[in-house]
C-alpha cells in the first residue's frame, strides 16, 4: 500500500478512480448514500470495462469521522456540493495532504483553497467517463488521459509521485504547466453544447443541425473565448467552433450531462460551467450576456423539475 487516498463520492467517476486506486493503495471511498456504501462493502464495485466486467474492494464508508490524515483527497461529487463535502471531510486533509479535484467545469480552486494551502492543491481534467447503471454497478466509457497541475510550482515534487502511483492502476497521467490552458479547453465544450442542449433538452446532433442552436452555441463560444482571452489564455474561435460542431456531429444521440441532470430532476453544475465563466469575466472586465441567460436559464429549469 503506497498511499493513503480518500475518494469522496461514489458514482461514476468515483468508482471508477476509487476502484483502480485500491489495486495498490488504501482507499476511502466516502458516499452519503447508506445504499451505495453497503453495496460496495459487501459486493465492491462492479466495473463494466474492456468488455469485461471487474470487481474492486476499496472500503466504503457513509462520512470521513473516524478515518486517519490522508496522502491525497479526490474530489468526486457534483461541484454544488464540493464545499460541504469538504467541510464533512476536514479531518482527511493534515498539513501534507493534498487535495484533487477533477471536476467539470472551473475555478473549482476558489472553494479547494478554503481547506488546503494553494501549494496543496491539484487541478485538472479527465478524459475518462463513466454512468452509473445501478447501486455499485459502473459502466466504465470512454478512457484517455488525467490532466492535472498545480496553481503553484510543485515545491515538493509530488505531481511525479501523482503519476507514478496513478499509472501503475491503469491510468495515464499527463502533468501540465498550464492547466488553466487545458479546463478552459475543456470548458468550452461544456459551456456551448451541454449548456444549449441542456435548455432545449435535446441530443446532441441537435446542435450542429439546427441553425437557431447552432447560432446560440456560436455566440457562447465567442464571449467564452474573449474571456479566455482577458484570462492571458489561448483560445481560437474559429478552431474551437469547428470542434464542438465535430462533437455534436460525431454523437448524435449524445446526452450532455446538464441535459441528464435537468432530465432526471437534479440540479446540475451550471454555476462552475456557464457560472465560471460569468465570474471570471467580471474578473476582467467583458460583458458575457447570453453565459449569464444560460445561468438563469439553466436554474430556471431546475426549479421546474422539483
Ligand atoms: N460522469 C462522467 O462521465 C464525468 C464526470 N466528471 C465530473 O466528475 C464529478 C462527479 O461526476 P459523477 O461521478 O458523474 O457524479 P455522480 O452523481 O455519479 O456521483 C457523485 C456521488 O457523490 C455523492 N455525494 C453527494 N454529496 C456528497 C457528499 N457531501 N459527500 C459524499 N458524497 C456525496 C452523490 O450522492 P447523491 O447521488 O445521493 O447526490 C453521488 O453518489 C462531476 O464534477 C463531473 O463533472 C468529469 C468527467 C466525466
Ligand atoms: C459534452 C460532453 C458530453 C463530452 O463530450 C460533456 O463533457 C458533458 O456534457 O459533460
Amino acid at each position: 500500500m503506497d498511499m493513503k487516498i480518500a475518494v469522496i463520492g461514489a458514482g461514476a467517476m468515483g468508482s471508477i478512480y476509487g476502484g483502480h486506486l485500491s489495486q495498490k493503495h488504501e482507499v476511502y471511498l466516502i458516499d452519503t448514500s447508506p445504499a451505495i456504501v453497503e453495496h460496495i462493502q459487501k459486493e465492491g464495485i462492479r466495473l463494466q470495462e474492456n468488455g469485461e466486467e471487474n470487481v474492486y474492494q476499496p472500503n466504503a464508508v457513509t462520512s470521513a469521522e473516524g478515518l486517519p490524515v490522508m496522502d491525497l483527497v479526490l474530489l468526486f461529487v457534483k461541484s454544488l456540493y464540493s464545499r460541504d463535502a469538504l467541510v464533512s471531510g476536514k479531518n482527511l486533509i493534515g498539513k501534507d495532504t493534498y487535495l484533487m479535484t477533477l471536476q467539470n467545469g472551473s475555478g473549482h480552486e476558489d472553494i479547494l483553497e478554503e481547506f488546503a494551502p494553494t501549494d496543496h492543491i491539484i487541478i485538472g481534467t479527465t478524459e475518462d467517463n463513466g454512468a452509473v447503471l445501478g447501486p455499485g454497478l459502473i459502466r466504465r466509457g470512454g478512457t484517455g488521459n488525467t490532466n492535472v497541475g498545480m496553481l503553484t510550482e510543485d515545491s515538493h515534487g509530488f505531481l511525479p509521485r501523482l503519476k507514478e502511483e496513478f499509472e501503475c492502476c491503469g491510468f495515464s497521467v499527463k502533468i501540465h504547466s498550464n492547466i488553466q490552458q487545458l479546463i478552459w479547453n475543456k470548458l468550452f465544450t461544456n459551456v456551448s453544447l451541454s449548456a444549449v442542449t441542456g435548455i432545449l433538452q435535446v441530443d446532441m446532433g441537435y446542435i450542429a443541425a439546427n441553425d437557431h442552436a447552432w447560432n446560440m452555441t456560436v455566440r457562447l463560444i465567442r464571449e467564452a473565448v474573449a474571456v479566455a482571452h482577458g484570462l492571458g489564455l489561448e483560445a481560437d474561435a474559429e478552431e474551437i467552433i469547428e470542434k464542438v460542431k465535430k462533437t455534436s456531429e460525431m454523437s448524435p444521440n449524445g446526452c450532455t450531462s446538464i441535459r441528464a441532470d435537468i432530465q432526471n430532476g437534479r440540479k446540475t453544475e451550471v454555476d462552475m460551467i456557464s457560472g465560471s465563466v460569468v465570474r471570471a469575466a467580471g474578473k476582467c472586465g467583458i460583458p458575457v450576456p447570453t453565459h449569464e441567460f444560460v445561468v438563469e436559464m439553466v436554474h430556471a429549469l431546475e426549479g421546474k423539475q422539483r
